[in-house]
C-alpha cells in the first residue's frame, strides 16, 4: 500500500505544560501525526517547510531507508535542508515491524517540538509472538521554557552556557508545568492538576483499560537530554520488543529509555479494578531538577479523573547506575532472531570526550570534534566532489595511555569532517569508550544511535575495554538487535553490524545538545551503488554548483 501525506512545518503558540510558549510542529499539531503503516508499504511525506526564516529535515528514526538514503533527513549528511516554502517529498519502504519514530535532525529542532510517531504493523495476516487485547502509544519527550535558538546560542558561546534541565517531561505532548496530579503526595506548593477541565492542551492523555485485559504499550523516547525511567503503579511490565526487534520477554517493575530508543512492554490489568493507577516518568543518569510526567491508567468504568490512592512509582535514584545495567543487561534477542557474524573485518575504538576547540566546549571522538560541512556528503561522496570535506579518514582509534577516570590532560580537541570508509557488505565492531568530562570527576551517559542499520550489542562493560580479555566475553549467542546503546559512566559498550546499505550514514549521541556539540561521526558504504539521488537534496554548496552547471562528473 502507499500512504500519502501532506504535512507543512510551522512555528505555532501551544501549551505542551500548560505554559503557553511556541513550539515546531507539523498541521497545527504538537506532537506532529502518528504515521501508522504496514510492512511493505510506501510512505511518501510532501513536508512543505513553513517556518519563516529556518530551513528544515525530517528523520525516520528506526527507518533502514534501503535504497532511498537521500530521504535519511539528515541535514548535511543525507540532503540539503528544505528552504523555506520549499516542497520536499520524502518518499521510502518500511520493511520491518516495529515502534519507531521521526524527528527533526537539524540544528535544535528536536528540542522544538518537531517529532512525531511511526508505527510500523505486520503484514496481514502475520501474527506477533505475544498476545495483546488493546494498545496505546507513547512518545515521551522533554521541554525547555527557553528557544531553542536560546538554547543552542548557549552552548555556542564563551563563556558555555548549558541548556540546564527540562522545564517539564511530557507523555505524547502533555505535561504539567503549573499543577501537578499527584499535588496530595507531594511538598511542593502545586495545586493539583483538575482532569475534569474542559479541553487543554496539556491535559494529560488517560489510557482506558478494561480489567482483565492485555494491553500492549509501545514507548518511544524523543527526548532532548533526559534518560528517563517508566513505571506504571502495581503493574508489571513484560518487555517484548526494542527499537523494532522482539526480545526474549521479560518482566520489569520499571524501565529505564534513553533517547533514541523504543520498546514495547504488555501489561495485564489485573489488579483491583475499582483504581486507577499512575503511570510515571522521571529523569535518571543526571541529577533531576524536573518533576516526574504522570498520567493516568484508568481502569474502566471508573471516572477517569478518579487519582490512584496512593503516591506514584518512586523513580530510582538518578546515580544508581547498577539498576540502569542490571536492566539493559536482561535485553537479549528472542530465540530465532537474526545472529551477529562471529567475526567483524574491521573494528574501530571511539573515545568519547568532552574538550574545548578554541575556547568553546565540545564533544569529541578520538579528538575529533565533528563540524558537518556545508555540502551535505551523500551527493559529494557519490559525485567525487573535491573540498567538500576532509577525505583524510579520521583516527579509528585512542591513546592507550589516555586515563578515562580523570578530566583530559590536554584538553584541547580539533574539529573535523572526516568519513569512515567501511567496504560494502563487511562487519564492522564500533567499541564506544566512555571517559570523564572536561573538568570534575563525572562522566556521563550517552545513548549512540546508528542511521541506515540495525547493530548487534555485543556487550557492556566497565573501565577500559581491554581487546585480550574482552573480544572474548562478547555475546555471539543472542545480542539484542537495536539501533541505539547506551554507553554507562566510565564504561564501554560494544556493538556490530553490518555495512551493508549503500549510503551515508550518522552515528551519534541521541543527545541533542551533545551531537550539536560535535559528538558524532559519519559512516559510508558502497556510496557507488546509490541510485539517482534526486535534485531536489543537492541544492545547496558544491553539489548546487555542480547541478547549475550541467557538469556531473
Ligand atoms: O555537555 C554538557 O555540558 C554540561 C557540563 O558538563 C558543563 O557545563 C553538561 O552537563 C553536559 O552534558
Amino acid at each position: 500500500e502507499v500512504r500519502n501525506f501532506k504535512w507543512e512545518v510551522g512555528y505555532f503558540f501551544w501549551s505542551p505544560d500548560c505554559i503557553e510558549n511556541i513550539v515546531m510542529g507539523i498541521n497545527g499539531q504538537f506532537p506532529g501525526p502518528t504515521i501508522r503503516a504496514k510492512v511493505g508499504d510506501t510512505i511518501n511525506i510532501e513536508l512543505t517547510n513553513k517556518l519563516v526564516t529556518e530551513g528544515v529535515v525530517i528523520h525516520w528514526h528506526g527507518i533502514t531507508q534501503s535504497g532511498t538514503p537521500w530521504s535519511d533527513g539528515t541535514a548535511s549528511i543525507t540532503q540539503c535542508v528544505i528552504n523555506p516554502d520549499e516542497t520536499f517529498v520524502y518518499s521510502f519502504n518500511v520493511n520491518k515491524a516495529g515502534t519507531h519514530f521521526y524527528h527533526g535532525h537539524y540544528g535544535m529542532q528536536r528540542s522544538a517540538g518537531l517529532y512525531g510517531s511511526l508505527i510500523v504493523e505486520l503484514e496481514d495476516g502475520k501474527k506477533e509472538p505475544f498476545h495483546y487485547d488493546g494498545e496505546f502509544n507513547l512518545l515521551l519527550s522533554d521541554w525547555w521554557h527557553k528557544s531553542i535558538h536560546e538554547l543552542e546560542v548557549g552552548l555556542s558561546s564563551i563563556p558555555f552556557r548549558w541548556v540546564g534541565e527540562p522545564q517539564s517531561l511530557l507523555i505524547n505532548g502533555k505535561g504539567q508545568y503549573n499543577c501537578s496530579l499527584a499535588a496530595d503526595y507531594s511538598n511542593s506548593s502545586l495545586g493539583t492538576c483538575d482532569l475534569n477541565q474542559a479541553e487543554w492542551q496539556c491535559k494529560p492523555q488517560v489510557l482506558n483499560v478494561i480489567p482483565n485485559k492485555t494491553y500492549r504499550l509501545r514507548i518511544a523516547s524523543a527526548t532532548s537530554l533526559s534518560s528517563l525511567n517508566l513505571a506504571i503503579g502495581n503493574h508489571k511490565m513484560l518487555v517484548v520488543e526494542a527499537d523494532g526487534n522482539y526480545v526474549q520477554p521479560f518482566a520489569v517493575d520499571d524501565m529505564d529509555i534513553y533517547s533514541g530508543e523504543s520498546y514495547s512492554v504488555l501489561i495485564t490489568t489485573d489488579q483491583n479494578p475499582s483504581m486507577n493507577y499512575w503511570i510515571s516518568i522521571g529523569v535518571r543518569g543526571r541529577l533531576p531538577k524536573t518533576p516526574q510526567g504522570l498520567t493516568i491508567l484508568n481502569y474502566l468504568p471508573n471516572d477517569a479523573s478518579q487519582l490512584p490512592v496512593s503516591p506514584p512509582p518512586i523513580t530510582p535514584s538518578w546515580n544508581d547506575f547498577n539498576h540502569s545495567k542490571s536492566f539493559s543487561n536482561k535485553i537479549l534477542a528472542l530465540q530465532g532472531s537474526p545472529k551477529p557474524p562471529i567475526s567483524a573485518a574491521r573494528r574501530i575504538f571511539l573515545l568519547n570526550t568532552q574538550n574545548l576547540f578554541n575556547g568553546y566546549i565540545k564533544w569529541s571522538l578520538n579528538n575529533v570534534s565533528l563540524a558537518l560541512p556545508s555540502t551535505p556528503y551523500l551527493g559529494s561522496i557519490k559525485y567525487g566532489l573535491k573540498g567538500a570535506y576532509d577525505d583524510k579518514s579520521p583516527p579509528e582509534n585512542f591513546d592507550s595511555d589516555y586515563d578515562i577516570m580523570k578530566p583530559p590532560i590536554n584538553p584541547n580537541s580539533t574539529q573535523g569532517n572526516g568519513v569512515y570508509t567501511f567496504a560494502l557488505s563487511s562487519t564492522v565492531d564500533v567499541i564506544l569508550q566512555n571517559a570523564n568530562v572536561l573538568s570534575g570527576n563525572v562522566s556521563e551517559i550517552h545513548p549512540w544511535h546508528l542511521h541506515g542499520h540495525d547493530f548487534w550489542v555485543l556487550g557492556y562493560g566497565e573501565g577500559k575495554f581491554n581487546e585480550k580479555i574482552d573480544v572474548e566475553k562478547f555475546n555471539l549467542k543472542n545480542p539484542p538487535l537495536r539501533n541505539t546503546a547506551v554507553i554507562f559512566p566510565y564504561g564501554w559498550t560494544a556493538i556490530r553490524f553490518v555495512a551493508d546499505n549503500p549510503g551515508v550514514w550518522a552515528f551519534h549521541c541521541h543527545i541533542e545538545p551533545h551531537l550539536h556539540m560535535g559528538m558524532g561521526v559519519v559512516f559510508a558504504e558502497g556510496v557507488e551503488h546509490v541510485g539517482q539521488i534526486p535534485n531536489d537534496t543537492l541544492r545547496c554548496g558544491l553539489t548546487a554548483k555542480m547541478l547549475t552547471t550541467g557538469q556531473l562528473p
